[in-house]
């Protein structure tokens, strides 16, 4: 079994930044390592009061008309107050979020050298394949992940998605096509909350997206490490599966930390930076991140959607007029994306390189 001592042995030596948390954690951990152990520990209290919890949304009511305007103003006053919220009765079977957990759950399982044919490639901006991300001072998260664009299909990578075990790929198309047809729903739903034109709304056909599996191992000293840096994400929305009701998700909030509670055949739903672009900034995108479990480990699913290649990025231009200026820069999606990942996760400072400068011009000044 491979331990801390091989964890830079010969399979590794591609890029040090590479390895797996999930293979340190074989062996007893007497100390974290250095690499992991986030300096000054993050302070921010926790804010967890038990009332504190994240609004939930009912689908039911938003597609059977029944109260549908009363949910849709939730789901309004949500977005713009949270960002974050518990989604029930979403409509994705039971029986495939079971079987997306049995699969993930089977990918880590595999040995080594086979998740390690998916390895992030030197070079790949986006830093698709399976791995650990080098953050900012060179520290690492408390996790290994998998990131994969999943559409349109012709951005599929092809050494990473159709080669992966055909129970594992054949799971997650089953799951992609239905939380494809949540997404646009939601999407839809939140562009008429917002007063868009209908016509703005194709845009969320057939748009990027992209998913992350990630194994947080359980660690000795959870307070020492970071499951996940604190970020936003980058898209219009992201549906989150937390694969074995393990709870570590926080969302920051009001200036605290929130911890997010499992909450049974929920999904978790949370506006990305790209919606705080698309609603010219009514809808809020918010930092979260994930603490590891002492004793346990946890496994989470992440879908990310986003509109149309070809639309870009930018405020909605039915949402722009004089009252209302764009106080965002329009992008295409190529550059966003490539710009998001070629600098380190840090909080939600990426959207700050979009907004449009003090003098408004409107022009892309953003070097990342
Ligand atoms: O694992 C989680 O609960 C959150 C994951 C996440 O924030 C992400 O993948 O962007
Ligand atoms: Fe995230």
């Amino acid at each position: 079994m491979a331990g801390i001592s091989n964890v830079e042995d010969d399979q590794f030596c591609f890029s040090s930044s590479n390895f797996s948390v999930q293979e340190l954690v074989k062996q007893p951990i007497k100390t974290i390592p250095q690499h992991y152990v986030r300096q000054p520990v993050p302070s921010a209290p926790y804010g967890g009061r038990p009332s504190q919890m994240l609004p939930t949304i009912d689908m039911n009511r938003l597609v059977s008309g029944k109260d549908f305007d009363v949910e849709l103003g939730k789901l309004h006053s949500t977005c713009k107050d949270w960002g974050f919220f518990q989604l029930v009765n979403h409509g994705v079977s039971i029986s495939i979020l079971e079987k997306v957990k049995h699969e993930v759950e089977g990918f880590y399982q595999l040995p080594l050298e086979e998740k390690m044919k998916f390895r992030i490639r030197e070079g790949d901006a986006e830093t698709e394949g399976y791995g650990t991300i080098e953050r900012d001072g060179g520290k690492f998260d408390w996790a290994d992940r998998f990131f994969v664009t999943v559409n349109p299909i012709h951005k599929r990578k092809q050494h990473l998605f159709p080669e992966l075990p055909s129970s594992l790929r054949n799971t997650l198309e089953s799951y992609i096509l239905e939380v494809q047809k949540l997404g646009k729903k939601l999407l839809c739903l939140m562009a008429k909350a917002l007063e868009m034109e209908e016509k703005e709304m194709e845009c969320f056909d057939d748009g990027m997206q992209s998913l992350r599996m990630t194994y947080y191992p359980p660690c000795p000293q959870p307070e020492l490490v970071m499951g996940i840096t604190p970020h936003s994400d980058s898209s219009l929305i992201t549906v989150l599966h937390q694969l074995n009701s393990i709870d570590g998700l926080h969302i920051h909030k009001d200036g605290v930390w929130l911890p997010v509670s499992f909450l049974p055949n929920a999904l978790v739903v949370n506006v990305g930076d790209n919606l705080e672009i698309f609603s010219n900034g009514v809808y809020r995108s918010i930092e979260h991140k994930v603490v590891p479990n002492a004793e346990k480990e946890r496994l989470s699913l992440a879908f990310f959607i986003n509109p149309k290649f070809e639309v870009g990025v930018g405020p909605s231009p039915s949402l722009i007029n004089p009252q209302n200026p764009p106080l965002f820069k329009r992008v295409s999606l190529d550059q966003y994306v490539k710009g998001f990942f070629s600098q380190k996760l840090n909080g939600k400072s990426y959207l700050q390189n979009m907004r449009i400068d003090d003098n408004g011009d409107g022009e892309d000044n953003n070097s990342a």
